[in-house]
Formats: structure tokens, C-alpha cells, sequence
């Protein structure tokens, strides 16, 4: 599954703390994961935010979840894990819409991934995620160059987007929510979906 959303709206939080809730409710192995991957490919991109931009930062990104799906997330669902991933796919139908790129171009580089089982989508007041981004010491340039209405609005799209390619996507809106109530939320859904 992938947690995605707002820079700040607190998916690494919920993702840390769901995979704990599951480890303790289940036997099946639990894998946590991020994107851009934790790998010397993904670290790079990280640091070349700088210089890496538009077309080939997307191109980039693409490349490194190609091989984040083949090396890391197929063998740990082949093992029987569960795998949950910080950002995903919709991470670039935003982010490198920041970037200056359309969506038909993104969704080209990312069409053949691997669909997720399910997507959540944390949505929380922009000037909760402003007031949180204000408190980081340093800001990436694509979150200096976006803002929490903006990245809210294109994740809407982006969910119509992939509504019409037939993923399965649930919005969890975070306002006033602990990250424990919102993890709550996101077991909630599951629950129901396993009955
Ligand atoms: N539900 C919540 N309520 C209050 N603060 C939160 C919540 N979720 C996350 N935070 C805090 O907000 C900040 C951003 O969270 P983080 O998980 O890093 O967001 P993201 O991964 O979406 O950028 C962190 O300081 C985190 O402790
Ligand atoms: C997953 C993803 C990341 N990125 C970029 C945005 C950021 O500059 C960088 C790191 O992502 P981010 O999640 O913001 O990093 P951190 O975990 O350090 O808060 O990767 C994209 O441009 N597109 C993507 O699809």
C-alpha cells in the first residue's frame, strides 16, 4: 500500500506507525519502505535536487521506483510481506507537475508500476501543514516552489486521474487527528476491506 499527500500532512509519522500497529496485529512480515528509495540511486537524487529538475529529475524518479518495484518491493511481497511505501507514483503526479511537467508526460514514464493494493491519501487544513513546514530548518526546492493548497489540489487531480485507471484510493482527513487516530483510520478501511 502507499501513504501519500501534502509535504508535512505526516505520511513518514503514519507510515512508521502503521507498520508498527500491523507488526502487532499480525503474523505476516511487515516492510516499510520510502521513496525515493533508500539506496545509493535514491540518496543521490535526494541530494541533486539542486540540479536535477523538471524532465530529468522525473525520468530520474521514475527509474529509481522502476528499480525500488523490482528489487525491493516485488521480492518482499513474494516473501508474503506486507509493504508500505512513503510516496509512490502520486508523489509524482504532483510533484513533478511543480516541476513544470503535464500529467500525461509523468503518467507516461510511471504507466507500467507496479498498482498498489490500496492508496491513502492524508489531507489535512493547508495552514496546519504550512504552520508544520514553517518549523523545518530547511526546505527542499520543490517545497519551497509548491504550497499545501497547491499540492492538495493537484493530489485531487491526481486521484481522478488514477480513479479512471481503476486504482483503488482512500482519502483520510487528518484535521485534528493524532497520528495514533490516524493510523486508526487507516486500519479502519483495511478492516473493512478484509471483511
Ligand atoms: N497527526 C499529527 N498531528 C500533529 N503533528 C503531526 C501529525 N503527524 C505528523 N505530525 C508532525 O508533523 C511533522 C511532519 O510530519 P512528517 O511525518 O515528517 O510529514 P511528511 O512525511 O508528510 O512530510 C513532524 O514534526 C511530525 O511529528
Ligand atoms: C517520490 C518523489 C520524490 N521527489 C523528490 C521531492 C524531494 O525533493 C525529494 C525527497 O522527497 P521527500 O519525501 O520530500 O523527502 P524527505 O523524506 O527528505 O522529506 O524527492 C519527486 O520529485 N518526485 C517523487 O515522485
Amino acid at each position: 500500500m502507499a501513504i501519500e499527500g501534502p509535504n508535512g500532512v505526516g505520511k513518514t509519522t503514519a507510515t512508521t506507525l502503521l507498520a508498527a500497529r500491523l507488526r502487532e496485529r499480525h503474523d505476516t512480515p511487515v516492510h516499510q519502505t520510502t521513496e525515493p528509495s533508500d539506496t545509493p540511486l535514491g540518496r543521490l537524487l535526494r541530494s541533486s535536487e539542486a540540479v536535477l529538475t523538471g524532465r530529468a529529475l522525473a525520468l530520474a524518479i521514475a527509474a529509481d521506483r522502476y528499480a525500488h518495484i523490482e528489487n525491493e518491493i516485488k521480492p518482499r511481497l513474494d516473501a508474503g510481506c506486507h509493504v508500505i511505501s512513503d510516496r509512490y507514483v502520486q508523489s509524482s503526479l504532483v510533484l513533478q507537475r511543480i516541476d513544470g511537467l503535464a500529467l500525461d508526460e509523468i503518467w507516461g514514464y510511471n504507466a507500467y508500476v507496479l498498482a498498489p493494493t490500496i492508496t491513502f491519501y492524508l489531507e489535512d487544513d493547508p495552514r496546519v501543514i504550512r504552520g508544520r513546514l514553517e518549523t523545518r530548518r530547511k526546505l527542499s526546492r520543490l517545497e519551497r516552489a509548491g504550497s499545501p493548497e497547491r499540492e492538495l489540489m493537484l493530489y485531487g487531480e491526481a486521484r481522478d486521474f488514477l480513479r479512471g485507471r481503476g486504482w483503488t484510493q482512500e482519502v483520510i482527513d487528518c484535521t485534528g487527528m493524532t497520528p495514533e487516530q490516524v493510523v486508526a483510520a487507516i486500519l479502519d478501511r483495511l478492516d473493512t476491506d478484509a471483511t
